[in-house]
């Protein structure tokens, strides 16, 4: 059963802790986890909370945000599956959601209208991100962050600045969750080259924006004989996968449904990681030399402290180094933007 399968099989709850330890993990490979969820109350962050309660891999999950996470917290709290849930609201109520976490996945944060790009969100949620990262760095500093708020080309080196100057950055430990390009590029390739989705597997390399995401076609498994213009349109679709979300929404939001996914699938990969389950290999958004780039999404390896080995991108294909190049400028900005910003 490939990796999406066996995360989408624990998402659906049909494993529970014990059945865990039945089918062989020994009690040691599955210790207590906490996740807390930054932004709980929200498009995301409700669907999220519902997915990782299935998860029987965590024991604790908290839920914060700075409005309406008791009802949530209340809801998901009566699914009968193992883990404890709690609520947190407010500033005050942060410390306490933080404490102990093992994972803090960071969904808070406005999403885009029609007609906006993801940078036109920097001024609001990079204030956001950079006042959570420090309560991070204050409460649980040793946690794996997955970042979801946009623009993640800039809010993951906000993150990592905040953590330099609190002396807890460890680069091993913070992710920008790129899951959702994986996810789409997986849909959209098995429309296209009409094989089972469950089986596709595509890498995608770069950022999260427009351009900056790269979906590496030429490495799709399984193989299929699509033409030159066939890629071109799947490169297309799947990079503007999120407008197309946001069009059809029309000013009511951005992916919700299918970033809760996505962002449960990357959490649950985390969680394997932490407890060494080997070969756990994702891609996401990460301090990285594999570009001149001081950070790049490709495949990683996740282990018991986060980033276990970056992988390299493979061979490209020409229009794949072509669009490689293409992107440069643009995360090189976007990096730098927020590194400028985390500093002022
Ligand atoms: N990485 C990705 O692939 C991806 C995909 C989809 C959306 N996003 C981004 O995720 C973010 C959230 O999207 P959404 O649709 O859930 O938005 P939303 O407005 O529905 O929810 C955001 C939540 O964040 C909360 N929030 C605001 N400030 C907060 C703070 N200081 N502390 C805690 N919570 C706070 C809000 O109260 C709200 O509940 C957006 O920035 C969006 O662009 C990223
Ligand atoms: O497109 C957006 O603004 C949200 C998210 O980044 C996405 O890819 O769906």
């Amino acid at each position: 059963m490939n990796s999406v399968l066996k995360s989408a099989k624990a998402l659906t709850g049909t494993a529970s802790r014990s059945s865990l330890l039945r089918r062989g993990y020994s009690s040691d490979s599955v210790p207590d986890r906490k996740v807390t969820i930054l932004g709980a109350a929200g498009g995301i962050g409700q669907p999220l909370s519902l997915l990782m309660k299935l998860n029987p891999l965590l024991s604790n999950l908290a839920l914060y945000d700075i409005a309406n996470t008791p009802g949530v917290a209340a809801d998901v709290s009566h699914i009968n599956t193992g883990s404890e849930v709690s609520g947190y609201v407010g500033d005050e109520q942060l410390g306490k959601a933080l404490e102990g976490s093992d994972i803090v996945i960071i969904p808070a944060g406005v999403p885009r209208k029609p007609g906006m790009t993801r940078d036109d969100l920097f001024n609001i949620n990079a204030g956001i991100v950079k006042g959570l990262c420090q309560a991070i760095a204050k409460y649980c500093p040793h946690a794996l962050v997955n970042m979801i708020s946009n623009p993640v080309n800039s809010t993951v080196p906000i993150a990592a600045e905040v953590f330099k100057k609190a002396g807890t950055y460890d680069e091993k430990r913070l992710f920008g969750v790129t899951s959702l390009d994986v996810v789409r590029a997986r849909t959209f390739y098995a429309g296209k080259a009409n094989v089972p989705v469950a089986g596709v597997n595509i890498p995608v390399v770069g950022g999260h924006a427009g351009v900056t995401i790269l979906p590496l076609f030429s490495q799709a498994n399984p193989k299929a004989n699509l033409s030159d213009e066939e890629i071109v349109a799947l490169t297309k679709r799947t990079q503007d996968g999120g407008t197309e979300v946001v069009e059809a929404k029309a000013g009511k939001g951005s992916a919700t449904l299918s970033m809760a996914y996505a962002g449960a699938l990357f959490a649950d990969a985390c969680l394997k990681g932490l407890n060494g389950v080997p070969d756990v290999v994702e891609c996401t958004f990460v301090q990285s030399n594999v570009t001149e780039l001081p950070f790049f999404a490709s495949k990683v390896r996740l282990g018991k402290n986060g980033v276990e080995e970056i992988l390299g991108l493979g061979p490209l294909s020409d229009f794949e180094k072509q669009g490689l190049e293409n992107m440069k400028s643009e995360l090189k900005s976007s990096i730098e933007k927020g590194i400028t910003f985390a500093n002022k």
